[in-house]
């Protein structure tokens, strides 16, 4: 018997909440995927508690799904949007820098008619997805300086930050303008160091920021893809949040992407959560087209010895267990954080790390991705 949509539904309506209702009657099942046994779906959470006190339920729902007929192997995924830890302030709103008259964190429009699935964005030719699963592991420290490396390559380069948590590409592309918007319609990106950037930090009230909910992370991220006047590019970068929540979900489903790059350390936790997110890619069909080992070796500076500070090859036997190939590793650099933190890429100059991420970038432009 060949298994059916509805079967599977028919499934998660026996899992009752512990609030009343059961996952289809409180759509709350996203992304819903089956082929050759293999069933993947996310469910939705409204926010990180929700989500973790929903653990028995995600369980249960594998348990049942996976004893229909047919089904091998069943990947379900708690979606949530972030913690709610206070995102970096945008600079322009500290100086009170003229807003622009668009309404960032509207709710989302629906789809034209006509229109079904991810759609491509005009002038955009490749739109790379930037994810880890945890914080703190590098990935926007990693998206800036491919951003940067690409465009010293010769690339037209977007770079879009959409870490409605933490967002970091202001501090870390040294942009603190506030973007305008003449028109009213569309907004204007700023360039820095040869990329167009965009980032959610510079268009928000952080206080409201952390109490959106998915229908206005949607529209905000929406807004940031179809209204600013990225022009002509031959690469999109976008810096996701860490995590599996609504702005993943959301990109993967609505916007067309060339695929995504995964960012982790070496260390089995940090591994552990890079093995859901890439899991949460599959289930959204967004290809993964490689994983960057992060902080992989720090070579000390005075006697050359190197130590495994966070582990050793963990992510390149992940990316060999995934058949993903492993893009590039990058060593625990001092000049690195205080490049970041000077708003200079490392890339941007000279030297060996400035050489690895180019030999990052050269792969994916040999590779057709960027
Ligand atoms: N290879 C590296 N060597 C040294 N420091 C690094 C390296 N990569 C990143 N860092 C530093 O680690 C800190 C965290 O990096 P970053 O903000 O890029 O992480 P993230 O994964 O984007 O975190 P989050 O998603 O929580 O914002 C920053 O201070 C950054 O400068």
């Amino acid at each position: 018997m060949t298994l059916t949509r509805d079967q599977i539904l028919g499934e998660l309506r026996r899992i009752g909440l512990p609030d009343g209702g059961d996952l289809v009657s409180r759509d709350m099942v996203r992304a819903l995927g089956f082929d050759a046994g293999r069933v993947r779906f996310v469910i939705e959470a409204t926010d990180a508690e929700a989500a973790r006190a929903l653990e028995p339920v995600r369980r249960a729902a594998e348990a049942a799904v996976g004893a229909l007929p047919g089904v091998e192997a069943v990947s379900a995924i708690l979606t949530a949007h972030g913690p709610a830890s206070s995102p970096a302030r945008p600079a322009a709103a500290e100086k009170g820098g003229e807003a622009p008259s668009l309404k960032i964190g509207r709710h989302p429009t629906p789809q034209a008619p006509g229109q079904t699935g991810p759609q491509r964005v005009a002038g955009v030719d490749r739109i790379l997805a930037v994810g880890s699963g945890k914080g703190g592991v590098g990935k926007s420290t990693v998206a800036s300086n491919l951003a940067v490396a690409l465009a010293r390559e010769g690339r037209r380069v977007g770079l879009l930050d959409a870490d409605i948590y933490g967002p970091s590409q202001p501090r870390m592309m040294g942009v603190s303008k506030r973007p305008g918007s003449p028109d009213g319609k569309t907004i204007e990106p700023l360039r820095a160091h040869g990329v167009t950037m965009m980032s959610i930090g510079l268009m928000l009230d952080p206080d409201k920021a952390v109490v959106w909910r998915g229908p206005m992370l949607m529209g905000a991220l929406q807004q940031l893809i179809g209204q600013v006047a990225w022009g002509e590019l031959d690469v999109l970068i976008v810096d996701l949040p860490p995590g599996t929540g609504d702005i993943q979900l959301t990109l993967c489903q609505r916007t067309h992407l060339t695929g995504a790059i995964v960012v982790s350390t070496p260390q089995d936790v940090a591994l552990l959560d890079a093995r859901k997110a890439i899991d949460m890619f599959h289930t959204l069909k967004t290809p993964v087209l490689g994983l960057i080992e992060n902080m992989s070796l720090y070579i000390c500076p005075e006697c050359g010895h190197e130590a495994h500070i966070f582990g050793h090859g963990g992510v390149r036997d992940e990316a060999a267990r995934l058949d993903a190939p492993l893009l590039g590793s990058l060593p625990i650099d001092l000049e690195t954080r205080l490049a970041g933190d000077a708003g200079t890429p490392v890339a941007a100059g000279e030297g060996a790390m400035a050489e690895a991420y180019l030999k990052i970038a050269r792969g994916l432009v040999a590779g057709g991705m960027a």
